[in-house]
């Protein structure tokens, strides 16, 4: 599955190959990110993820190349120590200077970058992670979600070529969760940065990745797009509790009486709240939670869902509930949109489903993230 995006200057994607071994554990990955967007390293623990960053860092030596557009990090005749890689790194734990303010943290970050301080990009980047509160605050003072986006302005203010994020939010409760993940979706689409981003969170994935590279064993399973991951039936998302897609839709219209808005998917329509008159004309993201979906093969009339999509089955696998059929779905006139339908094996059967039928699928809910749509 692995594909290339031929719009982006190749010239500015990176390009990784490494493989050697960890004690026993024997790693071997190749894949290339674009020049900007988040791109998720995902896999189970143990997968080797960090690993995976830390070679890429050069902090631990491993064999292959890290090529960072037109500059060769490392192949087989170099290898740059890793204060000459200019990277962002953002921990699960944050690592600010305690004796220093909030606002010297981060011009510690900008004074280390190629041109020195930028007070116009200091202050966007204040901005955008909401830091003007905090500046003159002790780090020793902050919550862990509010010392996260620290972490994360004085990574970016470093004026990084490539942005390593291991598992930024895994020591935060929910509730921090919910509070800084707005603010690093408003920079998804703000910054030109490359952004590795490891979790094991499919929920953090869906609201913040383009991309997704899946590592299994310390080998890649697939590399690609983050919806074709999500929907291909091989990889196995599809039976997963909470299989979800995740599609780009343009918003098109905004009824003000009934506060909602119509969004072209795939050249069909979808009706949500969440948007804006200010909103026509963006793009947004769509996340369609697969036990949300279900299946009809006439035109449902008399429905309180409001939305409803003209769609073709491409592929049924079972679920991890044995009642369950996870069926892949592409739009009518769109077929690179697919999303998945969970539905029961006894209605399956009875309306006797299968790969090539046309079909109704109606949704429940559509959750709309607060952020920008999916790049390529
Ligand atoms: N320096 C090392 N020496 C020996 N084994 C190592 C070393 N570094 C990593 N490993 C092993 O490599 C494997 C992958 O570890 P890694 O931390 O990269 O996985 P991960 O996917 O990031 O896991 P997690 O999600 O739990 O953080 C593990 O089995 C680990 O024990």
């Amino acid at each position: 599955m692995t594909t290339h995006d031929g719009s982006q200057a190749d010239t500015a994607r990176i390009d990784i190959a490494l493989a050697g071994r960890l004690g026993a554990f024997a790693l071997d990955v190749a894949f290339d990110l674009p020049a900007s967007g988040v791109t998720a390293l995902f896999g189970p623990s143990g997968s080797g993820k960090t690993s995976v960053l830390r070679a890429i860092a050069g902090l631990t030596r491993l064999k292959g190349r890290v090529v960072v557009g037109s500059e060769t990090w490392q192949n087989a005749r170099t290898f740059r120590p890793p204060h000459r890689r200019e990277i962002g790194y953002v921990f699960q734990e944050a690592s600010l200077f305690a004796h220093l303010t909030v606002a010297k943290n981060l011009v510690y970050g900008a004074r280390r970058s190629v041109g020195g301080l930028d007070e116009g990009r200091f202050a966007e980047i204040v901005g955008l992670l909401g830091l003007s509160p905090l500046l003159d605050r002790s780090p020793t003072t902050l919550s862990g979600g509010e010392r996260q986006r620290v972490a994360l302005g004085r990574a970016i203010l470093s004026r990084p070529r490539l942005l390593l994020m291991d598992e930024p939010l895994a020591a935060l409760d929910r509730m921090a969760k919910d509070e800084i993940l707005p603010y690093f979706e408003a920079l998804h689409d703000r910054l030109r940065i490359p952004i590795l981003y490891i979790s094991h969170d499919m929920s953090e994935v869906e609201r913040l990745a383009d991309r997704i590279v899946v590592l299994d064993n310390g080998r890649v399973r697939a590399s690609g797009p983050l919806n074709m991951a999500l929907t291909d039936a091989g990889l196995g998302f599809v039976r997963d509790p909470h299989a979800a897609s995740v599609l780009p839709a343009r918003v098109v219209a905004f009824d003000a009486a009934d506060a909602l808005a119509e969004l072209d998917l795939g050249g069909q329509r979808v009706f949500v709240d969440g948007c804006g008159p200010d909103d026509i004309g963006g793009l947004r993201r769509l996340r369609i939670e697969a036990s949300d979906v279900s299946l009809s093969r006439e035109v449902p009339t008399l429905s309180t869902i409001l939305n409803t999509l003209a769609v073709r089955i491409v592929a049924v696998e079972p679920t991890a509930a044995a009642a369950s059929l996870a069926f892949v779905l592409v739009l009518d006139g769109a077929p690179e949109m697919s999303f998945v339908a969970k539905v029961t094996r006894r209605s399956a059967v009875r309306l006797g489903l299968a790969v090539g039928d046309q079909l109704f699928a109606q949704i429940k809910s559509v959750s709309l993230a607060t952020a920008p749509p999916l790049g390529k």
